[in-house]
């Protein structure tokens, strides 16, 4: 003991070999000072407590972030939906609403609010989650949100391998069961889709259609939805393109609300005319989820192409006398708004950006499948096209069944031969079948209207006619005199047989 005593360095010894250290490290700390600048010194600093306490911090974040890769992330979504399953008394507050217009007595639905703090735990592992937005990136179009997941570091390795896959799986269940579907309408103000319960009542056996044609179509689906291995082992993106045509009122976007329903498929209502650019398209577009219908009405006014084609055309088709200022406006709207251009809609059908999301049905209509760019009718763009008719007896039968809960009456011989040999849409139909529930009625008021429109229609004709000739007249008369401008040549209006008379 007394030997080990004598080894111990003395107090004085101690004590002057403190002074010498504190002195150094004090001189170490002056030269520092004087030589590196004041902001990269905390920022070492910073870098060197954020490592020491990484090092020895028993907690791990995960970032899951709403987009990944130019595209909607799904960890994300499968999140979102199992979250708000998790809410328990620690939630300290809870996002609520509802968007079912069709009920608003039905309870709202949760949602995590930012900030908020939901835990969960599974198999015996707690887990803390909150919910955070970022700041949107100038000239971004939209904020990022993000969930932030803290654990113990060392369940790292079972989150990764059974805790996302768990919540994945339960959203995706989740989701299946999901009794409403959403419709989403872009808003571009706030750079997102908005989407309201989308409760249509269509199906497939209300609507009235060739029955050949509407199994062909539910087989179609059902293929489409089964073949995810089939789409890949080809090469193909796991899309279906379907392009309706057809009169106003013939029942295109009731086959949207069908095939909706039919698959329990969201829809992505998108209207191309309000989209700024091929580049906000791609956003838009990439922020769409997989098992989804992706509808554009009217696609032939919807692209740049198209818009600024029949633009500058129509005054010319209609005989107007064209100053060139319409033209002058124009190119500078599409200077300013170049809108969507038919390639950057392309991109997205079959070009290298269709492979972003699965299980997507694309639905183009249209009521004048002539006018479309034939780059977009070409094999392999729209798989399907449907044409979407008018009204024949078999569809009547079909909508009187529906409207009136009936398969036969005395007046429908009448109806079905009025039919045959005139154009009536069946929303036409449907809508004097609806206007009673006395079959009787309704199916007189029907008749009456399809004989009222005949009558109308050519009492139309014959007044087109008139002012038809009436215009002639007046063009032959100027034609004489001499006043004629030149570019009238090319009016629609003046055939050559009318200047030989
Ligand atoms: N084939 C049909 N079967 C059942 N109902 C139909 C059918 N066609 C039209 N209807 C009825 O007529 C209404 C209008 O039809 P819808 O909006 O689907 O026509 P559309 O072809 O999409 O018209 P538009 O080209 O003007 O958008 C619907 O609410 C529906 O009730």
């Amino acid at each position: 003991m007394a030997s080990l005593l004598k080894e111990l360095p003395s107090m004085t010894t101690i004590l002057s070999v403190y002074a010498s250290l504190s002195g150094l490290s004090m001189l170490i700390r002056t030269i520092l000072n004087e030589m590196i600048p004041r902001g990269m010194r905390d920022y070492i600093a910073t870098k060197f407590s954020d490592f020491f306490a990484a090092y020895f911090s028993s907690e791990f974040t995960f970032i899951i972030e709403d987009r990944w890769q130019a595209v909607e992330n799904e960890t994300f979504r499968a999140v979102e939906v199992y979250l708000p399953t998790k809410i328990g008394p620690s939630t300290k507050s809870l996002l609520l609403g509802t968007s079912d217009t069709n009920n608003i007595t039905a309870p709202p639905k949760p949602g995590i609010p930012i900030d908020a703090k939901v835990i969960d735990v599974f198999q015996g592992m707690h887990f803390e989650w909150k919910l955070c937005e970022k700041e949107a990136k100038k000239y971004s179009y939209r904020q990022k949100r993000y969930f932030q997941l803290n654990c113990k570091k060392n369940y790292r390795e079972h989150v990764m391998q059974s805790y996302l896959p768990h919540i994945s799986k339960t959203a995706a269940s989740i989701l299946n069961k999901r009794e409403t579907l959403n419709i989403y309408t872009y808003d571009n103000e706030d750079s997102m889709w908005e989407s309201t319960v989308f409760k249509h009542p269509a199906t497939f056996e209300t609507l009235a259609m060739d029955p050949d044609l509407k199994k062909f179509i539910t087989e179609d689906l059902d293929l489409f939805v089964q073949r995810k291995e089939y789409f890949r082992s080809v090469g193909r993106a796991w899309k279906r393109g379907y392009l309706l045509h057809g009169p106003p009122g013939t029942g295109k976007s009731t086959l949207v609300a069908a095939i909706a329903n039919y698959l329990r498929f969201n829809i992505y209502d998108l209207q191309l005319q309000a989209v700024r650019n091929d580049s906000q398209l791609r956003t838009i577009l990439t922020s769409t989820t997989n098992r989804s219908i992706l509808l554009i009405e009217d696609i032939d006014c919807s692209t740049k192409y198209s818009r600024s084609r029949n633009q500058t055309r129509n005054p010319k088709e209609d005989g107007e006398e064209d100053d060139g200022d319409d033209d002058d406006q124009l190119d500078k709207k599409i200077s300013f708004d170049p809108g969507v251009t038919l390639s950057g809609l392309l991109n997205f059908i079959d070009g290298l950006w269709s492979s972003c999301g699965d299980e997507r049905i694309i639905i183009f209509t249209t009521n004048y499948k002539e006018k479309l760019d034939p780059a977009l009718l070409r094999p392999g763009r729209m798989d399907v096209h449907i044409y979407m008719g008018h009204c024949t007896p078999a569809a009547f039968k079909k909508l009187a069944s529906t409207y009136l809960g009936i398969k036969e009456h005395v007046l429908f011989k009448c109806v079905e031969d009025l039919i045959q040999s005139r154009v009536i849409t069946p929303a036409e139909v449907a809508q004097h079948l609806m206007k009673c529930d006395n079959p009787q009625v309704a199916l007189q008021s029907l008749i009456e209207f399809i004989n009222m429109k005949e009558t109308t229609e050519m009492m139309d004709n014959g007044a087109k006619k008139e002012d038809e000739e009436e215009v002639i007249k007046e063009e032959v008369v100027k034609c004489r005199t001499g006043s004629m401008k030149q570019d009238v040549k090319q009016s629609k209006i003046l055939t050559t047989s009318i200047y030989l008379t």
